[in-house]
């Protein structure tokens, strides 16, 4: 028997940029949450605590903060760039993993007219990326977090086996909120990244309302089946959606009847619905998800 080392990487995580782009009076600003990892040959400073190898997790944040200088661009580009930088640096280093999450902010009004330079946070919702270079080859996640979603009517839930333990009452007109996160790959490189983030933005929010939905499970397939659908350059797409349960407060203790508008909003336990949708001919996602997490 011998104990041997396995898959490692190291980087720095959660590196927090804010760029101004002050090129005309009427900023831009791009806030971004970057971590770096590097992958290759780091077995001696595993094994040895020999750092010959190691491109400090100090210099790949230093990196980040210079690749900024001129701009970020969209976030797909930025992560490439750091990606083919880190793995392009020494021999021993075989490819990277860089992955970044998009603050939004939008220009605070004034007078009705979007100010120059004054901004407010868009909420918590995050644009992401995970860009992974297995030596020259690049592969790219583009996703989104945090976007919390509620539709008043138009889902029910029925039709499930009931066991010893299964009280829930079924029901043909409920409350459904989620909060989405979704992961799509990306077949190459060099697409239009924020014009494709938009529109898989819309698909996502409009097929979410406009399906009636039987089961949060549905809505979840049906979201990316549109998303592939629309757009042949997505391979796939990974979906996390908690059911974020609202449940109908029993007012008669106080001689009121309740007709469906009082909820409980409840923030745990929820239940959580994950799932991908993808090609039957998509090509090998490679690396590409190697270390996300869950399903995205
Ligand atoms: O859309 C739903 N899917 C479930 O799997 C489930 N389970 C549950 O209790 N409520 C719901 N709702």
């Amino acid at each position: 028997m011998a104990i041997v080392l396995g898959p490692n990487q190291f980087g720095k995580a959660e590196v927090r940029l804010v760029h101004v782009d002050r090129s005309t009076p009427v900023h831009r600003i791009t806030d971004l949450n970057v971590s770096s990892a590097l992958r290759g040959d780091f077995a001696d400073a595993h094994l040895t605590g020999d750092n010959a190898h190691i491109l400090t997790t100090d210099a790949q944040k230093n990196t980040v903060y210079a690749f900024a200088r001129d701009g970020v661009g969209e976030i797909e580009e930025f992560g490439l760039r750091l990606g083919r930088h880190f793995a392009d640096s020494f021999p021993w280093i075989t490819g990277a993993r860089v992955e970044i999450e998009q603050y939004g902010w939008e220009r605070i009004e004034v007078g009705g007219a979007g100010h120059d330079h004054a901004f407010r946070r868009a909420g918590a919702e995050r644009r992401t990326t995970v860009v992974t270079l297995e030596g020259t080859t690049p592969y790219v996640l583009s996703g989104l977090a945090g976007l919390v979603v509620l539709k008043s009517t138009g889902s029910e839930f029925s039709g499930f086996p009931r066991d010893r333990y299964t009280t829930l009452s079924e029901t043909t007109d409920r409350i459904l909120a989620t909060e989405v996160t979704a992961r799509w790959r990306l077949v190459g490189v060099g697409h239009d990244y924020g014009k494709l983030f938009a529109s898989i933005r819309t698909i996502l929010l409009e097929t979410f309302a406009s399906l009636h939905s039987l089961a949060l499970q549905q809505t979840l397939y049906k979201m990316g089946e549109a998303v592939l659908t629309a757009h042949p350059e997505v391979a796939e797409i990974r979906m996390s959606m908690p059911n974020k349960h609202h449940f109908l407060v029993d007012l008669e203790p106080y001689g009121l009847d309740n007709p469906n508008t009082v909820f409980y909003a409840a923030d745990r336990p929820y239940g959580k619905i994950e799932g991908t949708v993808l090609r039957d001919d998509a090509p090998p996602a490679g690396p590409a998800w190697l270390t996300v997490p869950g399903f995205c």
